[in-house]
């Protein structure tokens, strides 16, 4: 392949915190389990998958027992090193009753700005996925959390990670797994007539204009962290799919180009 092509098999599928957790904060067994059985059996199918998961500090926060979400980010930080070893526990768990491997990647802002460190990272997701190995990656929270620090929130927000590990990628698809089942024309949780857009072909100020923030306490980043990544990856020539992350299942339909939640057409 030249070096502008995509894989066409290669999805990167990004979960949010809102989707692994409970409405009390605890871990949601059963969409880690659902969602480690779709990629499994997608990948059985001949797909290469790349996970890119939140959830470390919720998960984190949990685990320490920590009555709230830490508001100081030396808290922050240290919720999600606890976490991310829970929740790639559960992965491992759950992707091993499917029999499948996975691999922790762990990254931050400056690892993209870096041509050496970029390609040392795209060879290494080659290479397991060369082995079928499904590559689960966070930012590296602990070492630098952009998410805390920056305004604009560039990178520091996993939506946008995912677009970056997309285009790195060379992913043919990035789907979104949220707590909610599409883009649209309105905040459904402030406006209940809201109606679903199923396709966008240019996120130009008019689209951007419908996207609210974040839905639950648990969530960060809203749709507009999740226009910012479509926007990014489309540029790339790369389609994002967002859907609802409770019903993982829609990942079949995606793959055969079906009509689910919102397409944000990619184009060069
Ligand atoms: N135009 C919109 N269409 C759909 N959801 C929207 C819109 N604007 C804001 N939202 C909010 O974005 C939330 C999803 O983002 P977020 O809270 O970051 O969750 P997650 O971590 O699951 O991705 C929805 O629950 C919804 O309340
Ligand atoms: N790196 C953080 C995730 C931050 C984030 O973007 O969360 P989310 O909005 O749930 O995708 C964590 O693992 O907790």
């Amino acid at each position: 392949m030249n070096d502008l092509s995509l894989y066409q098999n290669r999805i990167v599928v990004k979960v949010g915190t809102s989707t692994l957790t409970n409405d009390i904060g605890q871990s949601d067994l059963r969409s880690f389990d659902r969602i480690a059985c779709v990629l499994s059996d997608i990948q059985n199918m001949g797909h290469e998958i790349i996970l890119v998961s939140s959830g470390a500090i919720a998960v984190g926060t949990n685990k320490l027992q920590m009555k709230t979400r830490p508001a100081s980010m030396r808290l922050k930080q240290a919720a999600a090193a606890v976490g991310q070893c829970r929740i790639m526990n559960l992965y491992d768990k759950f992707f091993n009753d499917y029999d499948k491997t996975i691999a922790q990647i762990l990254l931050n802002a400056e690892d993209m700005e870096n041509e050496e460190k970029k390609e040392n990272l795209t060879n290494t997701f080659d290479a397991l996925l060369e082995m079928d190995i499904i590559p689960v990656v966070n930012e590296n929270d602990s070492v630098s959390y952009t998410e805390i620090k920056s305004e604009d929130r560039l990178f520091g927000d996993n939506d946008m990670l995912s677009a970056v590990v997309a285009i790195l990628c060379r992913a043919q698809k990035l789907v979104i797994l949220s707590d909610i089942d599409g883009f649209y024309d309105r905040d459904p949780r402030l406006h209940p007539n809201a109606k679903r857009i199923e396709r966008i072909n240019v996120i130009g100020e008019e689209v951007q204009s419908l996207a609210g923030g974040a839905g639950s306490r648990r969530g960060t980043g809203g749709m507009k962290t999740k226009l910012q990544a479509a926007k990014l990856a489309a540029a790339q020539g790369i389609d994002t799919i967002i859907t609802n992350g409770k019903h993982p299942s829609a990942l079949y339909e995606i793959i055969k180009g079906g009509s689910v939640g919102t397409l944000f057409a990619g184009k060069l």
